[in-house]
């Protein structure tokens, strides 16, 4: 198959479309990005992802391919001759593997509670599985970085794009509360590796700016307490 004709469906603070953006980016493929307007789903998004209808899609010469982490590892397989993104190891491959899905499975979900905690105890019981993820994390980037920049080494990975896509929720989580999730204190692996990836070229380009960022989540907050269902 040829390997032109590159779509993605997604809209700029999804930290999941980041996930699709950034593959692309490291495999130097161009791709059209058609961005879905907040709160209305486009036809093409319900044609292509019928049972989830959720960001991002990737279309491939017109066939759709959906969730975030497939789409990353499809990205892989198809343009193979770029940078590896799946270590090459089947034993680095689990882990990295194991780790995405914890960040998806346990830790998103409680970070995203964070900026919608109302009041000091509220705020204080969300920070914490918060806290005792990164903790893991930064665990897990000690035990399998082997002293390179990035949770694969010398180079951007499967894990640093799964986890990479958070921080911009991670830095507005920390704006709103105050609290440096992420420092040279407590999480000094993390902290590097942040500033590392933050700066890679694959990624600068597609990392929301915080204030934009925070504005969009603030609005999010007002339209969920207003219309609650
Ligand atoms: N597990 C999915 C999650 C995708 C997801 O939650 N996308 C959000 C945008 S960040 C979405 O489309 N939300 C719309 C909705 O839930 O209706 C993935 O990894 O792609």
């Amino acid at each position: 198959m040829a390997k032109g004709e590159v779509k993605l469906l997604g809209s700029w603070p999804s930290p999941y479309v980041m996930r699709a953006r950034i593959a692309l980016n490291l495999k130097s493929v161009e791709y059209e990005f058609l961005e879905e307007k907040l709160g209305v789903k486009s036809e093409l998004l319900l044609k292509s992802n019928p049972v989830h209808k959720k960001i991002p899609v990737l279309l491939h010469h017109s066939k759709p391919i959906c969730e975030s982490l497939v789409i990353v590892q499809y990205i892989d397989e198809v343009w193979s001759s770029g940078p590896a993104i799946l270590p090459s190891d089947p034993y680095d491959r689990a882990v990295a593997r194991f780790w995405a899905s914890y960040v998806d499975e346990k830790f998103f979900p409680a970070l995203r509670a964070l900026p919608m905690a109302q009041g000091k105890e509220a705020m204080e019981a969300a920070m914490h599985p918060v806290k005792e993820g990164l903790a893991l994390l930064e665990d897990a980037y000690a035990n399998h970085s082997k002293g390179g920049p990035f949770f694969g080494g010398g180079q951007i990975s499967y894990l640093d794009v799964a986890f990479g896509c958070f921080l911009g929720v991670i830095r507005v989580s920390e704006k709103v509360t105050g609290v440096a999730l992420i420092n040279e204190h407590t999480t000094p692996g993390l902290a590097g590796w942040a500033e590392e990836f933050c700066a890679h070229p694959a990624v600068e380009d597609v990392m929301p700016d915080t204030d934009k960022l925070t504005e969009f989540i603030n609005r999010i907050i007002k339209m969920k307490s207003q219309s609650p269902n």
